[in-house]
């Protein structure tokens, strides 16, 4: 295993949730990319994306996740990570990459439950089409495939940890 962990995957996989208590139980820092372009840019996501169009995010994004320096973390991306390819070029060096997968079916039910969510699509793009274009990169990145079809946020895990 790398010296570091790096979940990527569509919003509302949990990369958030898993990540933090896969860091408790490893004994390793957690970072959240989303925290650290708000801690940088001093705004929150839905602000940046407002302001500086999805490109613009895009781009600070892909700055952001290019300079994590971390030894021993979990780092959750966000799910627009994989747009930035110095960013994945930079996170494949440093970290075993895992794709936290959904079917689409299941992620759009529970997509449904969550407010507030930023997520970047460009002009006329549905979640399908995000789910599609993204499902291509988050493959091409991933060092591991967890499926998480039909598992709870504990079953997830446990599945993480037996392959690590
Ligand atoms: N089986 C599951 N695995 C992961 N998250 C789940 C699961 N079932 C429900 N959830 C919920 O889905 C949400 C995932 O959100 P979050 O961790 O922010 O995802 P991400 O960081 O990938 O966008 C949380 O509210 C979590 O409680
Ligand atoms: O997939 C996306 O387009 C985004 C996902 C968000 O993170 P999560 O994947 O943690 O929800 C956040 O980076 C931003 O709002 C854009
Ligand atoms: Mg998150």
């Amino acid at each position: 295993m790398k010296r570091n962990i790096v979940l990527i995957g569509m919003p509302g996989v949990g990369k958030s949730t898993i990540g933090v208590i896969l860091a408790k139980e490893l004994g390793f820092e957690f970072m959240d990319s989303d925290l650290l372009i708000q801690k940088q840019e001093k705004k929150l996501l839905k602000e940046i994306i407002e302001q500086e169009g999805t490109d613009g995010f895009l781009r600070i994004e892909d700055q952001v996740n290019a300079s994590i320096d971390a030894e021993k973390a979990v780092i959750a991306t966000g799910g627009s990570a994989v747009y930035g390819e110095k960013a994945m070029e930079h996170l494949k060096e440093i970290a075993t990459v895992i794709y936290l997968k959904l079917p689409f079916g299941e992620l759009e039910k529970r997509l449904g439950n969550l407010h507030n969510r930023g997520v970047v699509l460009r002009d006329g793009q549905t979640l399908r089409d995000i789910y599609n274009e993204r499902s291509v990169l988050y493959e091409k990145y991933a060092d591991i495939i967890i499926d998480e079809t039909g598992k709870d946020i504990e079953e997830t895990l446990s599945q993480i940890q037996n392959i690590l």
